[in-house]
């Protein structure tokens, strides 16, 4: 896997399976840090791990429209969480590799998705990205390296 807009070549895309349970991994930039993966099916339980968290990754599948709604609605309940009163979060629209009847455009619009930055405690970015193709991979890393920076 490379990376479309950033120069690092990523090596083979790891084996993805659907997220049931939760997943650690470590990554290396600069620092040691962990990321804690969290299963959308796992929203009603989200809350008990926030008191360790740092900064948030809220990931949306952009390739299912029909999801807008309740992801939506577990964001705004995220950010209105005490404990990520100071949490940086970055938004990713994931899977823009795949086609989809509705635009990303529309689908920002529906989500109001400038509404919530405009109204949020939280400092958010928004990103695109493509596990599969490694779209937006490395702005990710970036936003990452700077947040956790800004935190320490
Ligand atoms: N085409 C494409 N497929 C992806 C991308 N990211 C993940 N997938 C695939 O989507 C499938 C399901 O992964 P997720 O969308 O994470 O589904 P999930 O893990 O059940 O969702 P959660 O429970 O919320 O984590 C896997 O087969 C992944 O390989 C992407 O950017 N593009
Ligand atoms: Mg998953």
């Amino acid at each position: 896997m490379s990376s479309k807009d950033g120069t690092k070549d990523l090596g083979e895309p790891p084996p993805t399976l659907p997220t049931v349970g939760t997943n650690l991994t470590d990554l290396l930039i600069g620092k040691k840090i962990t990321i804690r993966e969290l299963g959308g099916c796992m929203g009603p339980i989200w809350s008990s791990y926030y008191d360790d968290c740092r900064c948030v990754l809220f990931m949306i599948d952009a390739a299912r429209p029909t999801q807008i709604s309740s992801s939506c609605v577990q964001l705004l309940s995220l950010l209105s969480a005490e404990q990520l009163a100071a949490a940086p979060v970055l938004v990713l629209f994931n899977k823009i590799d795949l086609p989809c009847y509705m635009s990303l455009v529309e689908m920002k619009s529906l989500f109001r998705i400038q509404d919530i930055i405009s109204f949020a405690k939280q400092s958010i970015t928004v990103v695109e990205t493509s596990a599969r193709d490694g779209t937006g991979l490395s702005d990710v890393l970036r936003w990452l390296q700077s947040s956790l920076q800004d935190l320490s």
